[in-house]
């Protein structure tokens, strides 16, 4: 195989976290006293990060004004501490793909646009996070995906040219990350890419799952 290393995107790829978020964003508009927002509309707002979940779950005709989204955001990260993992479902073949992944003994992280405060608890939650050896959040450097930063911080930790690292994401944004910072990169069909398909054409292959990704990068 020609990979030294694994990146995974989180939200999407190894979790489907929608029922948290939905969760904590309907508690948090409770609390605000806006009207709520319906789970398929929060599985098209998650990609961009918290702040922009926020955002985009309180902009109706006009995005919020700034004291409005700070209260937005203080009332999300309180809720979503809270229900962070309690209704989080693995996708299928996440787990034994894992496990799959670390038996080729190469170093394995995830590059997730989550804050830190919250994929830390979520992967201990699942039980999942002993099998990486870096875990780079949303806030971790000062960008988020699809800047390159966090790849390359994740690339670097694990002491891997970035031009080796294979990146196995949900969305376009994991796409533009990885082609930003010269990583190849598989997406799975099944996440979120705000509401939109993925295209093959888009990334160097569309897998169905972790173990069919594992199978195709023997022979890459
Ligand atoms: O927090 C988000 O917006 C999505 O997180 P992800 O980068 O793990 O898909
Ligand atoms: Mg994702």
């Amino acid at each position: 195989m020609k990979f030294r290393s694994i990146t995974f995107d989180l939200d999407g790829t190894l979790l489907d976290t929608v029922a948290d978020l939905a969760e904590a964003c309907r508690l948090m508009l409770a609390e605000l006293e806006a009207p709520p927002r319906s789970e398929a509309e929060i599985r098209r707002f998650v990609g961009r990060g918290m702040v922009v979940l926020v955002e985009r779950c309180l902009t109706w005709t006009t995005p919020p004004d700034a004291a409005l989204l700070a209260r937005g955001i203080a009332a999300f990260q309180r809720h979503y501490a809270t229900v962070n993992g309690r209704l989080a479902q693995f996708f299928p073949g996440v787990r034994e793909g894992l496990a799959a992944w670390q038996a080729t003994g190469l170093p394995l992280a995830v590059v997730t646009n989550k804050p830190a405060a919250f994929t830390g608890p979520l992967l201990e939650r699942t039980g999942i996070a002993h099998y990486f050896s870096a875990v780079v959040s949303g806030d971790t450097t000062p960008h988020r995906k699809p800047h390159p930063a966090p790849l390359l911080h994740a690339c670097a930790a694990l002491g891997v040219d970035p031009a080796a690292n294979l990146h196995i994401g949900d969305s376009k944004h994991d796409i533009e990350t990885a082609r930003n910072a010269g990583c190849a990169v598989y997406c799975v069909p099944y996440g979120y890419n705000e509401g939109e398909p993925l295209r093959a054409a888009d990334c160097d292959a569309l897998v169905a799952d972790l173990g069919v990704a594992l199978r195709l990068a023997h022979s890459a």
